[in-house]
């Protein structure tokens, strides 16, 4: 396909550091795919490109796919950054383990997965899908939205590549988006995306979101569950997947019973709903524990969790409902 550029790249990252299988099909991106017969290869779109990468124990190895007409020599650096390879996870695995005995007993498998860098209106219009949902069914939703409103960036064996929709696309289209979603069946979902976008809008646009980078954390969060649809639950994985807040613990049901059992086991013995005090409470909880990169603890967490219970293919089916409180009525 002589329309898409492509250029091939080989960067050092130790095997041991990146855990290409976890991280890309660990719930936090839903845009990556592994072929069934090379199981250490993965494909995949990221920032306007289509990607096949894979692994040896010393190399990342990549073709990048799309891209236009624009000048991009800086692919391994997106790489970079996609996979934040500057943050030292070996040395902090080291820390989070004399940290928590629970931490070193489930980091034993599943040690690198990485938390990835990824472009916010992907991640946030992503996890408004992923709620109440499972990985497959948030995956097709979310290549709807990419065909029908992102751009062609690579064709082949017969399957076109789209990268994920502008927030100007979905802006183009606000007029149509909720009636077009309910036919595509993303059900109470639509309202909550058109709604975001609309709002984001009023809020901003695409700066929004760095003056959301700029701010404290749970500043942060507050201005997020501005957005319809968005509790503190998705906010947290915004902040943590694509704002650079790594001390966010999101807090889904199993997280909560990982906090039940092992990390708060008197104050939440009794507990049956999570208000937004108590989901404070164990967030708290885990940033005392973990520290400032206590999000990518969790990560870590919630993958071990993840592989677990593979077979029911659970992400956000097992969000937990917060408790509505008269303060925080959006959680
Ligand atoms: N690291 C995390 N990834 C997630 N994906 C998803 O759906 N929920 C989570 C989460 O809580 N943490």
């Amino acid at each position: 396909m002589s329309c898409f550029k492509t250029q091939s790249g080989k960067m050092p990252c130790k095997a041991k550091e990146l855990n290409l299988h976890l991280t890309l099909l660990g719930g936090q991106s839903f845009r990556w795919k592994t072929q069934e017969d090379k199981k250490s290869s993965f494909y995949g779109v990221a920032f306007g490109h289509f990607w096949n990468l894979s692994q040896t124990e010393e190399f990342l190895e990549f073709t990048a796919h799309g891209g236009g007409e624009k000048k991009d020599n800086d692919l391994e650096n997106k790489l970079k950054t996609y996979f934040r390879l500057d943050f030292n996870l070996s040395e902090n695995l080291k820390l989070w383990k004399k940290s928590h005995n629970h931490f070193k007993e489930k980091s034993e498998y599943i040690q690198s997965v990485r938390v990835l860098n990824q472009e916010p209106v992907e991640n946030l219009i992503s996890f408004i899908c992923s709620q109440n949902n499972h990985i497959n069914r948030i995956t097709s939703m979310v290549e709807h939205l990419c065909s029908k409103y992102g751009e062609k960036i690579y064709s082949c064996d017969g399957v076109n590549y789209y990268s994920f929709p502008t927030l100007e696309a979905f802006s183009k289209n606000l007029d149509t988006l909720e009636d077009d979603l309910r036919k595509a069946k993303f059900g109470y979902r639509a309202k909550f995306i058109s709604g975001s976008i609309k709002k984001i809008n009023e809020l901003g646009g695409i700066e929004w979101f760095d003056n959301l980078r700029a701010l404290p954390y749970k500043k942060a969060r507050q201005e997020l569950v501005k957005l319809p649809g968005i509790g503190y639950k998705v906010a947290d994985c915004i902040c943590l997947m694509s704002l650079g807040h790594l001390q966010a613990v999101p807090i889904d049901t199993h997280i909560f019973q990982i906090a039940q059992k092992h990390y708060m086991p008197e104050a939440l013995s009794k507990i049956k709903s999570v208000t937004p005090k108590i989901y404070d409470d164990i967030s708290d909880k885990f940033r005392d524990v973990y520290g400032e990169y206590a999000g990518w603890a969790q990560t870590i967490l919630f993958c071990a969790q993840l592989s677990r219970f593979k077979e029911k293919e659970d992400t956000d089916g097992d969000d937990i409902k917060l408790k509505r409180s008269k303060k925080a009525k959006k959680c």
